[in-house]
């Protein structure tokens, strides 16, 4: 029998040294710098503290809702659980598989059919070659893309590309489900259908964190709030003690 879901995050900082000034980096240090979170390393380069000595205990059962302000720390925390990013300092323990929902087209190939996307993450994930099948006629069902299932990623539009990295990211469920809120995105037809496979692979989850501005959300699905300030973890709780509290502060976006 598999081992139960666990994520252990201690004492975990994340910096970013700025090297250069593209108009994403840019955009970011001015939000970083409006927060007070540039700062100098040891070597003295400038960096963003993105996430500064955090600490978290999740184990099955635990549906977390990450809250705070734009810049905050949240899509940097599901990041370094996804292991996306290393952390500068701290550890990080998680058990048990784990499936990230942050980047439509993560992990898709634009050279490739969506078919062949299909098949290849099927292989990545470990399923058996007997099962390959069943998966590409899910995904394909699911994604609606008709003829273009056939024809390279490349030329999708862009909710085209949301619909497949969608269908495929939903299609193998994981004990761990790390969500970011591009998943609300889409057209109204396919978010209600999103929506429902989104919630029978929540309620299959063991641990779940999500990362939203939408409260609603994180009433409906969420057992357990972390708002995250500047990077640390202002308050960590049941989210009728934390939410009121988050609410309560002047927000940009809530
Ligand atoms: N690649 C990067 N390079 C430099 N700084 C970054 C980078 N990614 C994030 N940051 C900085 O790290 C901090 C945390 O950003 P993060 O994206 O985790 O915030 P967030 O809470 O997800 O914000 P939002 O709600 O706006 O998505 C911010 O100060 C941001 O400017």
């Amino acid at each position: 029998m598999a081992l139960q879901a666990r994520i252990e995050v201690e004492d975990v900082s994340v910096l970013f040294p700025l090297y250069h000034g593209s108009s994403r980096s840019l955009k970011k240090m001015v939000v970083a710098a409006a927060s007070g979170r540039l700062g100098k390393d040891q070597q003295q380069r400038v960096v963003v503290r993105a996430l500064q000595n955090v600490n978290l205990r999740l184990s099955s059962g635990d549906r977390l809702g990450l809250v705070g302000t734009n810049g905050a720390g949240k899509t940097t925390l599901l990041r370094v659980l996804a292991g996306v990013y290393e952390p500068v300092a701290g550890r990080l323990r998680v058990q048990g598989s784990l499936n990230a929902l942050l980047d439509p087209s993560l992990g898709m190939n634009a050279e490739l059919t969506g078919r062949e996307n299909i098949l290849l993450r099927g292989l990545y994930n470990g399923l058996p070659r007997s099962m390959l099948p069943r998966l590409e006629e899910d995904v394909a069902e699911f994604a609606g893309l008709a003829d273009f299932i056939d024809l390279p990623v490349r030329i999708y539009s862009a909710g085209m590309v949301i619909r497949l990295g969608f269908a495929l990211a939903t299609a193998i469920r994981p004990q761990i489900l790390l969500m970011d809120e591009w998943f609300l995105a889409g057209d109204a037809v396919f978010m209600e259908k999103a929506r429902q496979r989104l919630e029978e692979m929540v309620r299959g989850a063991e641990i779940l964190v999500l990362s939203t501005h939408q409260m609603s959300v994180v009433r409906e699905w969420c057992t357990r709030v972390v708002w995250l300030e500047q990077g640390r973890v202002r308050a960590d709780g049941a989210p009728e003690e934390v939410l009121p509290q988050y609410l309560g502060t002047p927000l940009e976006m809530a």
